[in-house]
């Protein structure tokens, strides 16, 4: 079994909080931590780079930068070629300033950067310049230099975090180290699972640097990264008034493919039995598509009243418009006191009109940034500095469990429990998968699972989904496409 901080996630205030633990409680100096450091991160490069002999390492002028100079000092010392830049001159007291001398003393000439200087060749860049310490967007001349480390074609590793890349948020305030492998220590920081982080990280590792787990075991993490999950299989008795119905509503003129998709992947992730209500014209397409989905027309609420009461679980919002007759259906369905999903157009108006929002009942809310914005009253930007603040607010004020998408969705239900998922790329950046995932958390509402649990496992069988199909290729991927790995994946054939 892997150790349970593994999956756990801090805040860089805990990390920072591990790392005097390890130093004051359990007598470690910070230095020997340092040293550490340094030889995971070269073990990492040996194992993922066995023919790099040449490298250059970039150190920064705090800790993180001590950490670099020990990696050279260690490469230099098993025979590699090891260039040393550093930004600032070597100065003070403290690990960093005497990891740099160590590093000098043991024979690694350490050269101070200027902007404009040519990088020196190297078979791979060493990114120590900031770590956990980041505390402004890099500025000249350490954006420059992340620039040509970036631009020099050569794999890059990173010590802790992505030089530019906030480790608390997953948010850039500036340029960031795109970075091939990122080896970090000690705690696995939040931010590097979201929002910007995986475009800046690479493949993530987490070196423990040899510590005991009591370390962790006296910390409470602040995230969790979602783990692989399944349903249990069916009982052998099973009906399918076991499984539940789910009515999708919405499918506005010119947009039934959205709830085609919503509803076929509740049919994929299980539910026992799925309705569609929508504009009557989307009909014969839709029985002709897909005979499996029961489509009903409706034209107002009226309609809507007989197909609430057969309904187990609402999946609301997926093409439904924010028009009049948009909005009638929200308002009914929202009336009805069913378990709920809310997407979409069904989000935007609840930002609009958010006091209509009273219930007692399971409900996931699952907005894109944007979407997010609108029900927080800022903007797209303030979503994306934030991510985790965003999730958890949205969880606290309507009392719901809330699913932030965009790379690294996180889950976030009210009093503050959030998991980040680690799965999913950007072949899914494309239109109806927000409409899959609406179907597929329907779906395990419909089948006994609490809102925390649809909504988690509903993401991870998404993403992991969107992951296998990707096989065939990022670019034109469709989100039918998942459909056939969905099913695989809740039915626990693929691992
Ligand atoms: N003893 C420990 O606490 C350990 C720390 N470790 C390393 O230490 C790192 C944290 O070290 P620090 O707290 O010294 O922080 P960093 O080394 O991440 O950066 C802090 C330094 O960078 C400067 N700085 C931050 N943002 C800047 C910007 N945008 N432009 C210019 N200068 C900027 C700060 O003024 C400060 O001098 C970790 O990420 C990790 O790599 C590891 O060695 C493991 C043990
Ligand atoms: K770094």
């Amino acid at each position: 079994m892997t150790a349970p901080h593994r999956h756990a996630l801090y805040t860089v205030a805990q990390v920072r909080a591990l790392d005097r633990a390890a130093i004051d409680g359990l007598g470690i100096p910070g230095y020997e931590l340092m040293r550490r450091a340094a030889a995971a991160a070269f073990a990492a490069l040996r194992r993922h780079w066995p023919q790099v002999r040449r490298i250059a390492v970039h150190c920064g002028p705090g800790n993180n930068g001590g950490d670099g100079f020990l990696l050279a000092l260690q490469a230099h010392e098993a025979g590699f070629e090891v260039r040393v830049l550093a930004l600032a001159d070597a100065s003070g007291e403290g690990d960093a300033a005497r990891a740099r001398a160590a590093c000098e003393r043991g024979g690694v000439a350490v050269r101070r950067w200027r902007e404009g200087e040519p990088l020196p060749e190297a078979e791979l860049h060493v990114d120590a310049l900031y770590g956990t310490g980041l505390s402004r967007p890099p500025g000249a001349p350490a954006s420059a230099l992340i620039e040509a480390i970036n631009a020099s074609g050569v794999p890059i590793l990173a010590l802790d975090v992505p030089s530019g890349l906030d480790a608390d948020t997953g948010h850039c305030p500036g340029v960031a180290v795109r970075a091939d492998l990122t080896v970090s220590f000690i705690g696995a920081k939040r931010g590097l699972h979201t929002g910007q982080a995986p475009a800046c990280t690479g493949r993530v590792e987490l070196a423990t640097l040899g510590l005991p787990e009591t370390l962790w075991q006296a910390a409470v993490p602040d995230a969790h990264l979602l783990q692989p999950a399944t349903l249990p299989p069916r009982p052998r008795d099973a009906h399918k008034g076991r499984s539940g119905h789910v009515l999708v509503i919405g499918g506005d003129h010119g947009t039934a493919g959205a709830i085609r998709l919503c509803g076929e992947a509740a049919l994929r992730a299980g539910a026992g039995l799925v309705s569609v209500a929508t504009r009557a014209g989307h009909l014969p397409a839709l029985n002709a598509a897909r005979p499996e989905l029961m489509a009903h027309a409706a034209d107002g609420p009226q309609a809507l009243e007989p197909l609430l009461a057969r309904a187990t679980v609402l999946a609301v919002g997926p093409g439904l418009g924010q028009g009049a007759w948009g909005h009638a259906l929200w308002l009914t369905a929202l009336d009805a006191s069913l378990p709920l999903v809310l997407d979409a157009d069904g989000l935007n108006l609840l930002a609009r009109e958010p006091r209509r929002f009273q219930h007692d009942r399971p409900v996931v809310l699952t907005p894109h940034p944007g979407e997010a914005a609108r029900l927080l009253g800022c903007d797209t930007a303030t979503v994306g500095r934030d991510r985790f603040a965003a999730a958890r607010s949205l969880a606290d004020h309507f009392g719901a469990v809330v699913v932030l998408k965009g790379a690294g969705s996180l889950i976030a239900a009210p009093g503050g429990r959030l998991d980040v998922c680690p799965w999913g790329n950007p072949g899914m950046a494309s239109g109806g998968m927000g409409d899959l995932l609406t179907g597929i958390i329907a779906a395990l509402l419909a089948q006994g699972c609490s809102a925390w649990q649809a909504a988690g496992l509903g993401v991870g069988l998404h993403a992991r989904a969107g992951d296998r199909a990707a096989r065939e290729g990022e670019r034109g991927l469709l989100a039918g496409d998942l459909l056939a790995p969905l099913r695989r994946l809740l039915n626990g054939l693929d691992a």
